[in-house]
């Protein structure tokens, strides 16, 4: 039996989506078909009767705007909204600002996908004398520099994200918030892999589509209930047209081809 109810939401299209480039931390506006998606996801979640409470998200100008827009077309910009670098997108190591495909012909399509998709390799660490350093970047002045990533395997995304979910928001739904969190492709992948309690094998086949709600019924463990829209291996399900929603999920997987 449910007895919650959270939705995530992947930001909308980043500029660097539409340029195909590794992101990461590196801070990027939407584009913008990432405005109207994250214009859409406040419509489509307006449309069937959601509400919220409280609002999560990272620290990061492309998921802080698809909250604001999801939130202005619910009419909720007055919800409480908190943000921690905890939710931020995985770091991408060396490879943020890299465009994927050029990557892929360089490196070759296993080793890109191993970076991309594999449990516990991260790609190669970032030096501190780049100018993505997050150490020099003021978001970060408050975080010890021996928190802050160099690089980031989906596992060590992981050892931030979870302790984040487990201290802070799960608390706040005890208390009987609706709440929705709206982060990134990874840092999601990372936390409905714990929620869904999904094998280290399978969650390399997993991708998110950008600016889709995905909506977790969870019971009083936080176990999550299927739905039965769900799409494997997830128990959650995504708003919208299905087919459509399947073909954007197709969409990231293909930003890097053979
Ligand atoms: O570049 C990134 O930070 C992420 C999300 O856009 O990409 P990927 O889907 O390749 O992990």
């Amino acid at each position: 039996m449910a007895k919650y109810q959270i939705v995530l939401i992947r930001h909308g299209e980043s500029q660097w989506n539409v340029d195909n480039k590794f992101t990461g931390w590196h801070d990027v506006p939407l584009s913008t078909k990432g405005e109207q998606e994250s214009h859409d996801a406040g419509k489509v979640l307006k449309a069937n009767g959601y509400k919220f409470d409280q609002a999560y998200t990272s620290v990061l100008k492309r998921a802080i705007k698809t909250c604001w827009n999801t939130l202005e077309e619910l009419d909720l910009m007055w919800i409480p909204v908190t943000r921690s670098w905890k939710l931020n997108e995985r770091h991408y190591g060396a490879l943020q600002g890299l465009n994927k495909q050029d990557t892929v012909a360089k490196y070759g399509i296993d080793q890109v996908m191993v970076w991309r998709r594999s449990y516990a390799i991260p790609p190669p660490a970032l030096d501190e004398s780049s100018e993505y350093y997050p150490g020099n970047d003021p978001k970060y002045a408050d975080v010890p520099k021996d928190e802050l990533p160099l690089t980031e395997s989906l596992a060590t995304t992981k050892l931030r994200v979870v302790p984040y979910w487990n201290d802070v928001i799960v608390p706040s739904i005890k208390e009987g918030k609706k709440i929705v969190i709206v982060a990134h492709g990874n840092s999601l992948r990372a936390l409905v892999q714990h929620l869904d309690n999904i094998s280290e094998d399978t969650i390399t086949g997993l991708n998110i589509p950008t600016g889709v709600p995905l909506v977790y019924d969870l019971d009083e463990n936080f176990v999550p209930v299927a739905h039965e829209l769900a799409i494997a291996p997830l128990s959650g399900h995504y708003v919208g047209n299905q087919d459509e929603i399947r073909a954007r999920i197709a969409g990231v997987a293909a930003q890097t081809k053979a």
